[in-house]
């Protein structure tokens, strides 16, 4: 499969004034300006295949939206190479308009002072699309997305719940190839973050709208992705699919059990039945919870233990978070190395 999206040795400096405090600071800024070099984005390198959703994470300053600032054409990288869709985004970029829709959370591609209806139809003028494609596109939006309510309000008056999913409809609307997400769940309460996050997965399983999403909330990670692209320092850090970067990073599960008579389940009897599994216990009252390295042992293997010795009324097994295999990788990167899994 050839990738939508090729980024190879991609770079961006910016160069920072420096200048010392007080008037004669400004003064000899003024006469003989001085700049520091920051590169944001580090000779970064990856590819991306049609219909994937990738989250693109990492602290901040890390250089996420700068990278996304190159892919959709807005900056003009310092080297290296970008593709999207066979094309050179700063270079061809209405071209590359037509290919990529983007979300920003921070801001908006609506017209503040028009109703949200009016700023869709200008935007079907802008990206040229034809009236039966918008009129399906709109109106499987405005279903999905309960933009019924609000479309004959001025952007300026709706909350921002309502703006991020008429944002979203906006983005969509020309039926673009790639979807650029920045941060697409910030502030929103609970509800709509769900219902938005429903709604990016659709669209990427349903019409195979490749994803592309920068995000500090580990839930939309969790919810969208099945890949997971972290930079650090400009630096590509970490390229691997979710699943095996948990399994790599997050050995470890606690199956928690209810039972109805408390239990004083030896250690020493466990380690018994399993020897040589890392295993740690913990009894109090009627609940255990018993850790275990899953590639040491199957939670079956413990269940039906613990079902032989007791009466167990419940079960529940902790799945890693994602929060906690990011901290992993983060705390791993001590010497600013590629890790591959
Ligand atoms: N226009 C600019 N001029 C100078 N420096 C910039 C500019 N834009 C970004 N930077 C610097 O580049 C680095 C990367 O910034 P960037 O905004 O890409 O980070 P980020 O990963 O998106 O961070 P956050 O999670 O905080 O949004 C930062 O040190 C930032 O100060």
């Amino acid at each position: 499969m050839t990738p939508l999206i090729i980024v190879d040795d991609l770079t961006k400096e910016f160069l920072h004034a420096v200048k010392k405090p007080g008037l004669t600071g400004s003064v000899r800024h003024l006469l003989r300006p001085e700049y520091e070099k920051k590169t944001a984005v580090d000779r970064i390198s990856f590819s991306i295949d049609p219909g994937e959703s990738v989250a693109y994470v990492g602290p901040n300053g890390a250089g996420k939206s700068t990278t996304i600032k190159m892919l959709t054409g807005i900056l003009v990288p310092t080297g290296g190479k970008i593709l999207v869709n066979g094309v050179i985004p700063y270079k061809q970029r209405i071209e590359n308009a037509k290919n990529i829709g983007a979300v920003f959370g921070q801001r908006t591609q609506l017209w503040w002072d028009l109703p949200v209806r009016e700023s869709l139809s200008l935007l079907k003028a802008i990206y040229e699309i034809p009236e039966r494609e918008y009129k399906r596109n709109l109106e499987l939006f405005t279903d999905i997305l309960n933009l019924g309510e609000f479309l004959h309000l001025p952007a300026r008056k709706i909350s921002l719940g309502q703006r991020m999913r008429a944002d979203l409809a906006a983005s969509l609307l020309h039926n673009p190839k790639v979807l650029y997400l920045d941060e697409p769940t910030i502030g929103l309460d609970v509800s709509v973050k769900a219902r938005i996050r429903q709604f990016i997965k659709q669209v990427n399983q349903e019409s195979g709208t490749t994803i592309l999403l920068t995000t500090h909330d580990m839930e939309d990670i969790e919810d969208i992705c099945k890949r997971l692209l972290i930079i650090d320092q400009g630096r590509v850090i970490f390229d691997g699919e979710l699943q095996a970067v948990k399994d790599a990073f997050a050995q470890e599960r606690t199956i928690h059990f209810e039972v109805r008579a408390p239990l004083h389940l030896a250690e020493d009897a466990l380690h018994n039945q399993f020897p040589g599994a890392a295993l740690h216990i913990q009894n109090e009252g009627s609940h255990c919870s018993i850790q275990f390295n899953r590639f040491h042992l199957a939670a079956g293997e413990i269940i039906e233990f613990m079902m032989k010795r007791s009466d167990v009324v419940d079960i529940h097994i902790d799945e890693p978070s994602i929060e906690l295999v990011i901290r992993q990788i983060y705390e791993s990167n001590l010497n600013n190395q590629r890790i591959i899994v």
